[in-house]
C-alpha cells in the first residue's frame, strides 16, 4: 500500500464543513506538494494525513510502523526561554552529539548547534527544523508551508536542499506551499486544494488546469510553456469544474513531441 492513504476524507469543525471527500495517496519517494488559497484546508489536510485531526467521514491509514517527520507552519517558543540548536535537537529524544552534528551539516548548518533557537534567521530556523524532522529518519517528512518568510533565493535553496535529502534517503515528501511556481522543479506530483481536491497532476498539468487557473486567478490566456518530460501520474480529476479536456491534452504534449 501507499505510505499514507487518505479515503473519503471529510473533516467538520462544528458547523464549518473544512475538508470533503478528499482521496489522498503518497508513495515512497514521492514528492507532493498541497497547493490552495488561504484557508482552503491544507494545515487541516496535513494534521490530518498525520492523525492529528479526526475525519467526520472516510478515513486515513498509514503503512505499518510508519516513520513521520513533520515541520509545522510555525514554531511555539518562549522567547524568554533559552535554549540552544543543539538542545533543541534533543528534544523530546535524547541525540548524540555525533548525530546532531551530522543532521546539522545535511541541512547546512552546521555551525548553529551553539546558537539560540530564537535568534535564528527564518532560512535557518527552517534548516533546523528540518534537521531534527530528519532525526527520526522519516519514510515520509511532512512539511507546512516551509519557506514561508524567505526570501527567493532562500526558498530556491531549500527546494533544492528537500531534494538533496530525498536523492540521499529516499524519504517521501508532502509539503504545502501557495505559490505553484516555487515548487514546479521539485515536485512530483501537485494536489490542488480548497476544500476538496479541484485537480492534481504533475507540476505543468496542473498550471494548464482551468481548475488551478480560476482558483488562483489566472484567467484562461497564455500558457506556461513550462513543459517537462514527466512519466508519472499526470491525470486531472473532478473537482471544481468542467472542461478537462484542455489539460489532457498538454497531458500528452511533451510525449507527442518525443515521437
Ligand atoms: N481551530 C479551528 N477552529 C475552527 N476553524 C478552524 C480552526 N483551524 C482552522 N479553521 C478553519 O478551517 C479552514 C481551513 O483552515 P486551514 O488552516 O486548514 O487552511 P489553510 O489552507 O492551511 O490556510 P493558510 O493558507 O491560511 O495557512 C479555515 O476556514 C479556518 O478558518
Amino acid at each position: 500500500m501507499p505510505l499514507i492513504e487518505a479515503q473519503g476524507l471529510s473533516v467538520r469543525r462544528g458547523d464549518n464543513t473544512i475538508l470533503t471527500g478528499v482521496n489522498f495517496t503518497i508513495a515512497p519517494g514521492e514528492i507532493v506538494t498541497i497547493l490552495g488559497p488561504n484557508g482552503s484546508g491544507k494545515s487541516t489536510l496535513i494534521r490530518a494525513l498525520i492523525g492529528l485531526e479526526r475525519p467526520s467521514a472516510g478515513a486515513v491509514r498509514h503503512r505499518a510502523g510508519l516513520r513521520i517527520g513533520y515541520v509545522p507552519q510555525r514554531l511555539h517558543l518562549d522567547a524568554a526561554l533559552p535554549m540552544t540548536v543543539r538542545r533543541f535537537l534533543s528534544l523530546p529524544h535524547r541525540v548524540s552529539d555525533a548525530a546532531a552534528a551530522a543532521v546539522l551539516a545535511r541541512t547546512g548548518v552546521a555551525d548553529l548547534g551553539g546558537r539560540q533557537v530564537v535568534a535564528l534567521s527564518g532560512g535557518q530556523l527552517q534548516r533546523v527544523l528540518l534537521a531534527r524532522a530528519l532525526l527520526a529518519e522519516p519514510q515520509v517528512l511532512i512539511l507546512d508551508e516551509p519557506t514561508q518568510g524567505l526570501d527567493q533565493p532562500g526558498e530556491a535553496a531549500f527546494y533544492q536542499l528537500l531534494e538533496e535529502v530525498r536523492a540521499e534517503t529516499g524519504t517521501a515528501v508532502i509539503m504545502v506551499s501557495h505559490d505553484l511556481h516555487v515548487v514546479m522543479r521539485a515536485s512530483d506530483r501537485v494536489v490542488c486544494l480548497n476544500g476538496h481536491v479541484c485537480c492534481e497532476g504533475t507540476p505543468e498539468i496542473v498550471s494548464e488546469a482551468p481548475e488551478y487557473r480560476a482558483l488562483f486567478g489566472l484567467g484562461t490566456g497564455g500558457t506556461l510553456a513550462l513543459y517537462r518530460h514527466t512519466h508519472g501520474p499526470d491525470h486531472v480529476h473532478d473537482g471544481c469544474a468542467h472542461d478537462h479536456d484542455h489539460a489532457h491534452a498538454h497531458a500528452h504534449g511533451p510525449e507527442a513531441a518525443d515521437a
